[in-house]
């Protein structure tokens, strides 16, 4: 066995329908999931003992216990194992971050010991760790359980925004009033120009933007701050909140947007990224 780094990318739901709720609470969804080329890291090493260091800029308040999605993910294979997570994501920031940290561990961890199949107990780590563990553009339904590749997609030149105040998503699902809305079409546009997309996606929802705001109302501020950026096309929440992204047709204004943003809001966590 050696060391292994995966590379934990943030999960950012382009689109966020809730079509119902189960007699358990939780809520039926139909989702538009890619991935953004910023991230976490993992670095897992055979070792005596389980340990778990945190480290990195986003560190401060990540659990180092067990609790940790990282350990819980590690703990279904059963080896014991040395993980170095370096967290440059917000956590309980809606864009999955422990939930991309844990599939990551699994994929590390699959490769170390040379066996590709799913330890069980994959799902209980939490309802975005089946989506993460595909890192690429997908449809999400059911809780989440439910997904499937979503190929054609033009890649997307975004700004990731997160103002610094945690919303924990029962809280955002359980103030939403509304859980019966409507899906997607049925066959999401494939083999579109980044333009036309974006067009597209801006006749979608993501339910949850109007209890996240409710409860933390700097994500308005965050939502007007995006969509007044020069060339910013949609602006929108990703998950529960606060995070929100903003879509462009070039990577130049992209870029350029993130600098603006960034000198304009020093307190907030603003990334330029890619999304596929
Ligand atoms: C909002 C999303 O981020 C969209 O991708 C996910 O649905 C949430 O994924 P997650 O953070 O991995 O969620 P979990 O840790 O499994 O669940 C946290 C809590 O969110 C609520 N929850 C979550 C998923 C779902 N389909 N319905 C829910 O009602 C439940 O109250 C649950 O206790
Ligand atoms: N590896 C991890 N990184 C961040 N938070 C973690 C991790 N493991 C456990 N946690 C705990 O999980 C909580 C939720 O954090 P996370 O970053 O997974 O956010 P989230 O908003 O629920 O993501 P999602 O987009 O899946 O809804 C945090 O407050 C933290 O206490």
């Amino acid at each position: 066995m050696s060391i292994t780094k995966v590379f934990a990318p943030a999960k950012v739901n382009l689109t966020l329908h809730v079509t119902g709720q189960r007699r358990d609470g939780y809520h039926l969804l139909d989702s538009l999931v890619v991935f953004a080329d910023v991230g976490d890291r993992i670095t897992v090493m055979p070792a005596e003992a389980n340990r778990l260091e945190v480290i990195g800029p986003r560190a401060a308040g990540v659990p180092t216990d067990g609790t940790n999605l990282v350990a819980r993910a590690a703990d279904l294979f059963g080896v014991p194992v040395h993980i170095v997570l370096s967290k440059h994501l917000p956590a309980a920031a809606g864009i999955g971050g422990g939930s991309s940290d844990a599939a990551a561990t699994i994929l590390a961890l699959s490769d170390l010991i040379g066996d590709t199949r799913l330890p069980e107990g994959v799902s209980e780590l939490g309802a975005d760790v089946r989506v993460c563990l595909m890192r690429q553009a997908a449809r999400m339904r059911g809780i989440g359980e439910d997904v499937a590749p979503c190929p054609g997609l033009p890649p997307l030149f975004a700004i990731l925004a997160n103002p610094g105040v945690d919303v924990p998503t029962p809280e955002v699902f359980k103030a939403l009033e509304d859980k019966q809305n409507p899906p997607m079409p049925k066959r999401i546009p494939q083999g579109m120009k980044a333009g036309a997309f974006i067009d597209w996606l801006a006749t979608q929802r993501n339910d949850l933007e109007a209890p996240a705001i409710a409860r933390s109302p700097v994500i308005r501020d965050v939502l007007d701050a995006l969509a007044d950026l020069p060339g910013a096309r949609l602006a929108r929440m990703s998950g529960s909140g606060a995070t929100c992204f903003a879509l462009f047709e070039t990577e130049d204004a992209a870029r350029a947007g993130a600098s603006a943003l960034a000198q304009a809001k020093p307190e907030w966590w603003v990334e330029a990224a890619k999304l596929s």
